[in-house]
């Protein structure tokens, strides 16, 4: 590609503002969630392959989490599985937690291997299975109403809440300049397979590794208020009335608790981002426009 004076002088201008950004994150690890949503287009999964390479080879240490749930649903229809989910989480009987174990811990996860090693990195793909590198237990949902004296308590299956990560293991990874690639699925005490929202097992990776930043990756543009304007800066209050309010619901639940967490967990920032803009994650890291939806431990100036 040849490029004009100005067009050329204009990448010069990009690569020169970056390197703040690159000085300050040098050595430091970031946990990406690349969901289910977001990596539908071949043009977009090449950007976000290419943007993990570039981190990593400007000495930035990128782990990835990655979701499947629309993938998982296209294999439960043509097995004609029937799925629904609770609060953002799908209600996983034996036969549908099979379907996730195969989609997730397989197609997806070798998918996105690929692409990243396609592009020049080293990626190395896990389920948290592989040296228990994801700790879990069964996830317990209860329900109150006002009517309700003690709460109900909802049977989801096989959903799993994590308890532990191997760090060792990553540390390991990371020091040895692989780029990790977690599938979510947990392993219980007893070897028991459990599906868990990508979501909050990438919050709880950042938080083991005590990660720089969480990013997640989305369909949306970020959290929105009932206007659709996106919504950033927010307090733990100020998100707790808006889930109550029915503004946040679905998929975006689990999504702010675990940036919340996170961020309460010692990570330095949660970011919910625009997976469908090219190069969402670059323009996360190394640009002062800033996609989507942060949330910090500190107050908003
Ligand atoms: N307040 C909100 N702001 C933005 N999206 C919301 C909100 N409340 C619910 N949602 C829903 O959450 C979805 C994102 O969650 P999900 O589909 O699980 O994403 P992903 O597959 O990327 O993890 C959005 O597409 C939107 O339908
Ligand atoms: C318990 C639960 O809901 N697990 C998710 C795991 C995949 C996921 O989280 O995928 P996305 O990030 O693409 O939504 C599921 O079965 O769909």
């Amino acid at each position: 590609m040849t490029l004009d004076r100005d067009a050329a002088s204009h990448v010069a201008e990009v690569l020169s503002e970056a390197l703040p950004y690159i000085r300050r994150f040098v050595g430091k690890t970031l946990v990406i969630k690349y969901g289910g949503n977001a990596m539908e287009s071949e043009e977009l999964k090449t950007g976000f392959a290419r943007d993990i390479v570039l981190m990593k080879a400007v000495g930035i240490n990128p782990v990835v989490v990655h979701g499947g749930g629309p993938q998982i649903g296209d294999l439960l229809k043509r097995l004609s599985i029937e799925s629904h989910f609770i609060d953002g989480m799908r209600v996983t009987d034996s036969a549908t937690m099979d379907v996730v174990e195969m989609v997730l811990g397989g197609q997806v996860n070798k998918d996105i291997v690929n692409l990243i090693n396609r592009h020049g990195g080293s990626a190395i793909g896990l389920t948290g299975k592989d040296a228990e590198l994801i700790r879990a237990k069964k996830l317990t949902v209860s329900r109150q109403t006002p009517e309700m004296t003690t709460p109900e308590i909802i049977d989801i299956g096989h959903v799993g809440e994590v308890v532990g990560v191997n760090t060792e293991l990553l540390n390991m990874l990371v020091r040895g300049d692989f780029i990790p690639v977690i599938a979510p699925i947990g392993v219980g005490a007893n070897g028991e397979s459990y599906n868990i929202n990508a979501d909050l097992v990438a919050g709880k990776v950042a938080e083991a590794l005590k990660a720089e930043k969480l990013m997640l990756l989305t369909n949306i543009a970020g959290l929105m208020d009932k206007q659709g304007q996106v919504l950033t800066g927010l307090t733990t209050e100020q998100v707790n009335e808006l889930i109550a309010d029915g503004t946040i619901y679905g998929g975006m639940l689990p999504k702010i608790k675990c940036a919340l967490e996170a961020v309460q967990g010692g990570v330095n920032s949660s970011h919910i981002i625009d997976g469908r803009v090219p190069n969402a994650v670059l323009l996360e890291i190394f640009t002062d426009s800033g996609v989507g939806t942060l949330i910090t431990n500190r107050k908003r100036a």
